[in-house]
């Protein structure tokens, strides 16, 4: 691979745009770089914002079993296009990544496509049925780092107990989509005002905050961390304050969608805004943005659900729940974080890569831009706008809620150990 010098950028949005030279995978030199020969490639930068490369805690690729939706190859370059170069695929594939052939499978699949580092998560009981701890010990030895039965909750106490025992002693992380399923039987959308008069049965912030408060506790009892799926209210967040402020070892992500949306986007009856958890109120996006910026929320991942046709264009109670994420996140971070002045692009480095890739024990992600580091990067350029069109995501599936939107941001580049996996909006050949 010939060297890459990327010109005149700026590390984090500071200082006077500055060259970056990159060898061998790693961050050879920062400042004015000589020209080293015919061999050498080159970015031109034009000022543009260089940040560690995003990490993204929460993604659904599908692969096996929903290939119609997305594949690893698809949902890879949709990460790679949205500034990401490693990524966590939930486990609430078809059949169930709950064991060690399936994980090994995605992670192999993820390194023949080669454009992000590719995750599998474990999931935590086998089939996701909440019944039998699914053999973690196997599937950690096999690379898994995070194990979630997302899409379900673990809701029985005692083998949430159990999982974060384990978790303790395989140094991994258990990460929870917190639903008490006995609030939330046949919920359509968050329980309020609004629902009730559009006549749609409601998920109540209860049935989060309340699965939330309880792993905190276990987290505690056993001396585990713990990691908290896309809160999507403010009193999970006082929640994690609470635990957090005690001791507890508990991390949590906010989507993109959580920091922007809320459930007025239920009076079209659109099924593309139907999620788990629901949008829910404007003071809850206040209160998720706040937690975010003051690190209480711990950082940002996609939760990027593809969904075919058939399945979103249908009536509301039928249609399934999830949205795209990967290739909007960037923008909405800057709109509902930057823009309003919650986040620096420092901010944004934190809560999009450094911190996922703490919580995952990733040790060449998320990674300081300096010489000697892993040249997993991502540059952006803050001043462009464009306009969302689901149909030219990488996705194969197009379910994005900010279809049409003019958002802020763009990806100008992806390298992922100094190869250049995103340029300009297309994956080169
Ligand atoms: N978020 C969603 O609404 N759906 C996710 C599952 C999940 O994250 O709970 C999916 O797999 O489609
Ligand atoms: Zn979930
Ligand atoms: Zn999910």
């Amino acid at each position: 691979m010939n060297p890459l010098i990327l010109r005149g950028v700026r590390p984090y949005g500071e200082g006077d745009p500055t060259d970056v030279l990159i060898r061998d995978g790693v961050i050879a030199g920062i400042g004015s770089i000589e020209d080293t020969g015919a061999d050498t490639d080159t970015v031109d930068g034009r000022g543009a914002i260089l940040l560690p490369g995003f990490v993204d805690l929460h993604t659904h690729l599908r692969e096996p079993g929903r290939e119609d939706t997305e594949t690893i190859a698809s949902g890879s370059a949709a990460a790679a296009l949205g500034g990401y170069t490693a990524v966590f695929a939930m486990a609430n594939t078809d059949p169930v990544a709950d064991n060690a052939v399936i994980v090994e499978h995605v992670a192999r699949r993820g390194r023949e496509v080669g454009l992000v580092d590719v995750h599998p998560v474990g999931a935590v009981t086998v089939g996701l049925k909440g019944e039998k701890l699914a053999e973690l010990g196997t599937m950690a030895k096999a690379g898994v780092r995070v194990f979630s039965d997302d899409g379900h909750c673990v809701h029985d106490p005692l083998i949430m107990r159990r999982a974060l025992e384990y978790s303790k002693a395989l140094d991994v992380v258990v990460a929870q989509h917190a639903e008490e399923p006995r609030l939330t039987t046949g919920a359509q959308a968050h329980e309020g005002e609004r629902a009730a008069r559009l006549g749609l049965q409601g998920w109540p912030a209860a049935a989060e905050e309340a699965v939330v408060a309880r792993d905190c506790l276990l987290a505690k009892q056993v001396n585990a961390r713990l990691h908290v799926c896309h809160v999507s209210t403010a009193g999970t967040a006082d929640v994690l304050a609470w635990a957090k402020a005690r001791g507890t070892d508990v991390s949590a992500e906010v989507t993109p969608h959580h920091l922007l949306l809320t459930d007025d986007r239920l009076e079209t009856y659109d099924p593309v805004n139907k999620v788990n958890p629901p949008l829910r109120t404007a003071r809850d996006v206040e209160e998720l943005r706040r937690a975010l910026a003051d690190g209480v929320i711990d950082c940002v991942a996609t939760d990027h659900a593809p969904h075919a046709v058939q399945d979103k264009d249908c009536e509301w109670s039928a249609a399934r729940p999830g949205m795209l994420g990967l290739q909007t996140a960037l923008s909405i971070v800057i709109r509902t974080m930057v823009e309003p002045g919650l986040l620096t692009w420092r901010g944004v480095a934190r809560v999009m890569s450094e911190r996922p890739a703490e919580i995952a024990g990733l040790p060449d992600h998320g990674r300081p831009v300096a010489v000697g580091e892993p040249a997993n990067l991502t540059l952006v350029d803050p001043d462009s706008r464009w306009t969302v069109r689901g149909a030219d995501f990488a996705s194969i599936a197009a379910n994005t809620p900010f279809e049409g939107m003019e958002l802020p941001g763009r990806v100008v580049a992806t390298l992922l150990r100094g190869r250049v996996t995103a340029t300009s909006g297309r994956i080169p050949a």
